[in-house]
């Protein structure tokens, strides 16, 4: 049980449940190849079968952390700043977005949208899943749309959610990576046929990078 005033200033926004922290190159979607800081909160209860972190799912495992000592980290590094998860929108993400902003950072999100929209983002990335669907909030105001194919329904999801999400956001289909072997063949097709899609690749992992 975290102590009260602790709890209190996670349900602010002040402090959160910090997973991890790195410098690497952002992998996936109209960002890739460009330098980040990824900022990992703890917590989701989205549930994808297939997530590659399912480490960060439960928040209690992961240390609530001042928001002014993660923006001090992250403004060591790279100009640009990736907030990720677990499901960062699960938190009040005002106060680390204003913080990283005064800090002169650009502020990205990958997120899956289940969530209320909170903070102040220079560029969001909308990941949406079929067993929490995104809130209105993140559908007008996504930046990129990338719906992972995990098997052939999930071309019809993707449309769905073209459909839904705002008409200036850029579209990428990226391969859920236990199955790329038979996927990505089939996205490649898709995106040929269907050229307002792009192709989004895991990068990072075929460059061994976190
Ligand atoms: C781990 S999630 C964290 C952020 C947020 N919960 C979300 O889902 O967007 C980061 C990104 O990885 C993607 N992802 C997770 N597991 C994956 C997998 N096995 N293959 C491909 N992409 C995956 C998610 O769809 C999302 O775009
Ligand atoms: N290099 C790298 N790029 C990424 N893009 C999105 C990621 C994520 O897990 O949110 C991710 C990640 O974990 N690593
Ligand atoms: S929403 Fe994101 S973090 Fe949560 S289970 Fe799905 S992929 Fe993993
Ligand atoms: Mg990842």
């Amino acid at each position: 049980m975290l102590k009260k005033e602790t709890q209190i200033e996670v349900e602010k926004g002040e402090m959160l449940p910090l997973m991890e922290e790195f410098y690497t190159i952002q992998g996936e979607g109209y960002h890739t190849g460009t330098a980040a800081y990824f900022i990992r909160v703890g917590g989701c209860d989205v549930g994808c079968h297939w997530c590659d972190v399912k480490e960060s799912w439960n928040a209690d495992l992961h240390p609530p952390t001042d928001t002014d000592v993660i923006v001090a980290n992250a403004a060591q590094w790279g100009k640009t700043i990736v907030i990720t998860g677990g499901e960062p929108l699960m938190w009040n993400m005002d106060p680390i977005t204003l913080k990283l902003k005064a800090a002169g950072l650009k502020v990205h999100i990958e997120t899956s949208g289940a969530y209320p929209l909170s903070g102040y983002w220079d560029w969001i990335c909308l990941s949406p899943k079929k067993n929490k669907l995104p809130t209105q909030a993140v559908y007008d105001n996504a930046h990129e749309l990338k719906v992972i194919i995990h098997n052939k329904h999930d071309f019809i999801f993707a449309e769905e959610q073209a459909a839904k999400v705002n008409g200036n956001a850029i579209l990428f289909l990226q391969p859920e990576w236990s199955k790329k072997e038979q996927i990505t063949p089939l996205i490649v097709d898709y995106v040929m046929q269907n050229p307002k899609w792009r192709v989004s690749l895991q990068t990072h992992k075929y460059l061994n990078i976190p």
